[in-house]
């Protein structure tokens, strides 16, 4: 066994990991950053995540209809496969070509506090380090649905973007953002797309009428959606997989196809990191127990990312690295509890973008409130949806009635993932709704749309 000691060791090369592990190089730290596969330099996002589904979803959206579905998908496939061959490698230099890093290809796990052993192959390296990032993500659910498993046709989404041929017949079991974004891009590809979901409707965590004219859309672009539909086993029939579930009145029903999607949730990665050597908890859940400057139950060791049990976006582990930064570099000021108004962004088509509270959350609230609630198609002054032939979708704004403060907007609608960071901007600088109402934007451009939207507020 040979041995490495450094100031940081990182373990998993994940947005906030690698950023990190940058920022303290161009420090002088001594880095190792301990990535478990060459597949996965950058992490989940550039490789497996944000990247490849998005490329996909762009070039389902842009393909020239005269061309055949599934070639449309081959070529998105392939295209995808190369932005995301470049920008592994990009971000293997970005690292390795830092002085003081070492990338070392391996998988990590605790020996104690402050030591890793590194597998790779036959190979054992132990790590010594000062201070140490566990951002080793998180891994697709499979609940123990009979046959779920052991099904042949039955795929994550990492498997499924590594094919380049389109499914036929594609059943997704999941109401969330994978489950959604691989649907509604999927439909547009041309495959006939059955979605399962479990609750009584998709999105469970946005407003009736936001998830009504979603469901509407998706279905509108081919989509099957049935809900209230419990999944209760998968079993292979020849070419195909036939789903069995019951649906919102208990009635045995089933669904088929070529390809079948769990998008069930993610679960934080631990297995195998061997936390309890040194010392470090984790929650019911199976995340790292965090406190808000992200330092584990061993103060030495910060966990960044999926890992922490945190909203899973890449711009939130991204964020943990400044934390992180601050607590080794700075004054320690900066904690999660800073964070307000984070949007998210699912990538169906149009895409749906909310920051802040939906209506019901702000009902909950018990304060007076103003709602306005817009149909695109209904908004004349905002023609840059019609410009692009997509004027479906409705956008939302909830304001406090008595101070003027914007409490959430929810956007269904052309753009809604770049146009939702100004209203986020604007939330956490205190800027008011009659302020984003009266403000000068460009023409046409869906960032405009505020202009309606907040002039059309009503008490609710
Ligand atoms: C299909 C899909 C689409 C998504 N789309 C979006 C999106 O559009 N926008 C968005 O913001 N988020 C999106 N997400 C979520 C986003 O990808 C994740 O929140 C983000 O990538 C998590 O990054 P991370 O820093 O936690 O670590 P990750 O990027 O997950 O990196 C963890 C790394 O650790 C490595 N590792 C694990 N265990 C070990 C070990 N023992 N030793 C060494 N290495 C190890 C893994 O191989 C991996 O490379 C998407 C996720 C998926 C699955
Ligand atoms: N655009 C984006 O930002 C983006 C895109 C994809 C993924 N992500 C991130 O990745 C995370 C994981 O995505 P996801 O779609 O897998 O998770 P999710 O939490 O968004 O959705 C999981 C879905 O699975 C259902 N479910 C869970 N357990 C089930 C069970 N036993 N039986 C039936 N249904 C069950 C849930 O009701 C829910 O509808 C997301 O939460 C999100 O944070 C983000």
């Amino acid at each position: 066994m040979t041995d490495l000691d450094v100031d940081l060791a990182v373990i998993g090369f994940g947005k906030g990991g690698k950023t990190l592990a940058a920022a303290m190089a161009r420090r002088g730290a001594r880095v190792a950053m301990i990535e478990q596969s060459d597949r996965m330099y950058g992490g989940t996002c550039i490789n497996i995540g944000c990247v490849p589904t998005k490329a996909l979803v762009h070039d389902a959206e842009n393909g020239s209809p005269d061309v055949p579905g599934p070639e449309r998908y081959r070529r998105a496939a392939e295209r995808t496969d190369a932005l995301t061959t470049l920008l592994r490698g990009k971000n293997f230099a970005m690292l390795d070509t830092l002085d003081t890093v070492t990338v070392i290809t391996g998988t990590a796990a605790f020996a104690d506090p402050h030591t890793l052993t590194v597998r790779a192959g036959d190979d054992t390296l132990r790590v010594t380090a000062r201070t140490i990032v566990v951002n080793t993500g998180a891994d697709p659910e499979l609940p123990p649905v009979p046959g779920l498993r052991e099904s042949g046709r039955v795929v994550t989404s990492t498997e499924l973007l590594a094919r380049t041929e389109r499914p036929g017949e594609l059943v997704v079991l999941g109401g969330g953002y994978v489950a959604v974004e691989f649907a509604s891009m999927h439909a547009a590809f041309g495959a006939r797309v059955t979605l399962l979901a479990r609750g009584p409707r998709l999105l469970r965590s946005e407003d009736d009428d936001v998830v009504a004219t979603a469901t509407e859309i998706l279905t509108g672009a081919g989509v099957t959606v049935r809900t209230g539909a419990t999944v209760t086993g998968v079993e292979d029939d020849g070419d195909v997989a036939v789903v069995t579930y019951t649906d919102q009145d208990g009635v045995r029903r089933t669904a088929r196809g070529d390809t079948v999607l769990a998008a069930l949730g993610r679960r934080p990665h631990t297995a195998g990191l061997r936390l309890d050597a040194a010392g470090i908890e984790t929650d019911a859940r199976g995340a790292v127990v965090v406190d808000e400057h992200l330092r584990t139950t061993q103060p030495h060791v910060y966990a960044v990312g999926d890992v922490n049990g945190g909203p899973q976006y890449t711009y939130v582990s991204l964020d943990d690295h400044r934390i992180v930064l601050d607590d080794l570099t700075g004054e320690g000021r900066r904690t999660t509890t800073d964070r307000r108004a984070v949007a998210s962004a699912l990538f169906m088509t149009p895409p749906l973008a909310r920051v802040g509270l939906t209506e019901a959350e702000a009902r909950a609230t018990g304060r007076p409130l103003l709602v306005a609630t817009r149909r695109v198609a209904d908004m004349a002054t905002v023609p840059r949806a019609r410009i692009v032939h997509d004027p479906r979708g409705l956008m939302k704004a909830v304001v406090d009635a008595e101070t003027d403060e914007i409490l959430g907007v929810t956007m269904l609608s052309h753009d809604a993932h770049e146009t939702i960071n100004t209203v986020a901007l604007a939330m956490r600088h205190g800027v008011t709704a009659s302020e984003m109402r009266d403000e000068i934007y460009t023409h046409p451009s869906m960032t405009e749309a505020f202009n309606d939207l907040f002039a059309n507020l009503r008490p609710a």
